[in-house]
């Protein structure tokens, strides 16, 4: 697991340490040096190299500046432009008498211009100008420092090697927002701990490759983290493995209301997601026309009421089928009596328009919007808002919609995030944009109920919010099922270091006019289409990679 912890609680930890005089700061400068070395060797040579800190008016700017002390020692031509009045004078005064060359920029008449003149002698910016002590978007001047810089490199194909300290410059550290200028880091070098907004979208993928220092901040290892993301290691802990005395009422049943005459299609393909991921039976129930698909598709489906575990409700059933919609009323309504897990998808989503015919949702109900059906849930509870806005702050709003209906929420996007009215955050960069495709949705849906069917009674059993049990699973749902979608479309199981690689997402290697030398861990790979079907099909090697 990636845990990443609010500026606060690493004040809080830093704090201590500090009083106690350990040498904090020149253990991240070391480092941080270091990670610059290991950038510059990757691409051919580290003496020579000029080297451009930008360096703001706090610590954040002072790591950069002693840093810049021991690339001097390692040969580096070393450039530090200032972009506020008031460096750390410490830094200041070790970074001048090992030689860096001091640049103050806001003599200048346009400051935003001297750094860019400088930056084009420089093969690697190093991003100096705030960390956790940021309050709010960059102002200028640093803004506009930070906004020529971004765009210098967007537009130049020679681009140098970016990297942040502790964060991209101007990224909301605690909430992952981006709302002024951040220049796209290939690598960020972060202390301590990583912070919400290098896993959070949409700031995480303009953090590059993550390298957490290790400082020794002990007091947060004790602290449930604000924002986290889960890996191979934690599918494995999670994942319901059968046992020798297991049958298949033990191994969870899952209730399936999904699909309607207008798409008979969810129905297979939730089924399919179900089945694949590993459960006892699934159990499913509606109309004709997609029951006898789905016989049809997966025969070992029962298509019979009966005794069930978990729901997944709502996949494929449109909000003008009112009487399908009143079906899947008295299921949830059922299944809240019963305490079991639900899965609220599609149509599902709609019930939850209005507050006054259901009980608040415990945690133990999952409800897997899209940026679009999130932003349509939340107005229709008075917290007015657009797809827009939810994709501009996903962590925010998917918490919200947690806090107003008391359910967990799972929303969908590039990088997942799962929000329950408590607990930590999670954010799941492990797919492809080419599971962006039609019934997608549907699969995901399949794996996550499959999943709540395993822990079924031990949720009905547990207290109302499963002790952020139904957080973690749904996560695990989305690792797995973006690990299948990796797998389907031919690339790698793994997306490079549990967030987005600014790499990929420009395909800067290997695009047209490329000449630099390929980053460590090779070439982006394009991979192939994909269609939800296939996600489905490629669930069993998914698992093979992070269960054998
Ligand atoms: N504690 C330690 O010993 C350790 C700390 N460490 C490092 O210190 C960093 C935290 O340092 P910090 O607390 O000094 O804050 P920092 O991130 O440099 O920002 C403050 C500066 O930014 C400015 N500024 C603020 N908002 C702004 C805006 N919107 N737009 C423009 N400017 C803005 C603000 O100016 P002001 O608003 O005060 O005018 C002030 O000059 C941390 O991220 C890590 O890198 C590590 O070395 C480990 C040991
Ligand atoms: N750009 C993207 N990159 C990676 N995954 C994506 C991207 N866009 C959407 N997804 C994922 O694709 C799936 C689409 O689901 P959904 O929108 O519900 O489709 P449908 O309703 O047609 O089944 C979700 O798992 C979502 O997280
Ligand atoms: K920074």
């Amino acid at each position: 697991m990636i845990r990443a912890h609010h500026a606060a609680a690493v004040r809080a930890a830093e704090e201590p340490l500090l009083a106690a005089g350990e040498p904090l700061m020149a253990s991240a400068a070391f480092a941080l040096a270091t990670h610059v070395v290991a950038e510059l060797r990757a691409r051919g040579r580290v003496a020579g190299s000029v080297v451009l800190l930008v360096v703001g008016g706090g610590n954040n700017g002072g790591d950069a500046l002693f840093a810049g002390t021991h690339l001097v020692r390692r040969g580096c031509q070393v450039h530090a432009a200032l972009v506020s009045g008031d460096v750390h004078p410490q830094g200041l005064a070790a970074a001048r008498a090992a030689g860096v060359v001091v640049h103050r920029v806001l003599d200048d008449a346009d400051p935003a211009a001297a750094v860019l003149a400088l930056a084009r002698r420089c093969g690697v910016w190093v991003d100096a100008v705030t960390g956790i002590g940021a309050r709010g978007p960059l102002r200028d001047p640093a803004a506009a420092v930070v906004a020529a810089l971004a765009q210098e490199r967007a537009g130049w194909p020679q681009e140098p090697v970016v990297v942040a300290v502790d964060v991209p410059s101007g990224i909301g550290v605690d909430d992952g927002t981006v709302e002024g200028p951040v220049l796209p880091a290939d690598v960020t070098v972060t202390m301590g701990t990583a912070k919400p907004g290098l896993l959070l979208p949409p700031a995480s993928g303009l953090a590059g490759r993550v390298e957490v220092v290790e400082l020794g901040l002990d007091a947060l290892a004790a602290e449930p983290p604000a924002a986290c993301s889960l890996t191979a290691a934690d599918v494995a802990d999670l994942w319901p493995v059968p046992g020798p005395d297991d049958h298949k009422y033990t191994r969870g049943v899952l209730g399936l209301a999904a699909g309607s005459q207008a798409y008979p299609g969810a129905a297979a393909l939730a089924a399919a997601g179900a089945l694949r991921t590993g459960l006892g039976m699934v159990r499913y129930l509606g109309p004709e026309v997609p029951a006898a698909l789905v016989r049809t598709r997966h025969p070992e489906v029962v298509t019979v009421p009966g005794r069930v575990q978990a729901w997944v409700l709502g996949s494929g059933v449109g909000p003008e089928d009112a009487a399908r919609t009143h079906e899947l009323y008295e299921h949830l309504r059922a299944a809240l009596d019963a305490r079991q897990p639900v899965v609220l998808d599609a149509g599902a989503l709609t019930l939850l328009h209005e507050d006054d015919h259901l009980p608040d949702l415990p945690a133990t109900a999952v409800l897997t919007p899209h940026a679009g059906e999130l932003a349509a849930l939340l107005t229709a509870r008075g917290e007015e808002t657009g797809r827009e806005e939810v994709t501009a702050a996903p962590a925010r709003h998917a918490r919200l919609a947690a806090e107003i209906t008391g359910a967990t929420v799972l929303l969908k996007g590039p990088t997942t995030v799962v929000a329950a009215p408590d607990g930590p955050l999670y954010a799941q960069h492990d797919a492809t944009p080419w599971l962006a495709t039609a019934g997608a949705g549907d699969v995901l849906a399949g794996v996550l109920g499959a999943l709540l069917a395993a822990y079924g009674d031990l949720l009905a059993a547990g207290t109302a919010d499963g002790g952020g049990l139904p957080a973690s699973i749904a996560a695990v749902a989305a690792l797995v099922d973006g690990r299948a979608a990796r797998l389907a479309a031919g690339l790698p199981p793994e997306a490079r270091a549990g967030v987005p690689s600014w790499t990929g997402v420009r395909g800067r290697s290997g695009a047209p006019g490329w000449t630099g030398p390929v980053p460590a861990g090779g070439p982006a790979l394009t991979g192939v289409p994909i269609a939800a079907g296939d996600v489905a099909a490629a669930l069993p090697a998914a698992l093979r990679t992070v269960l054998a």
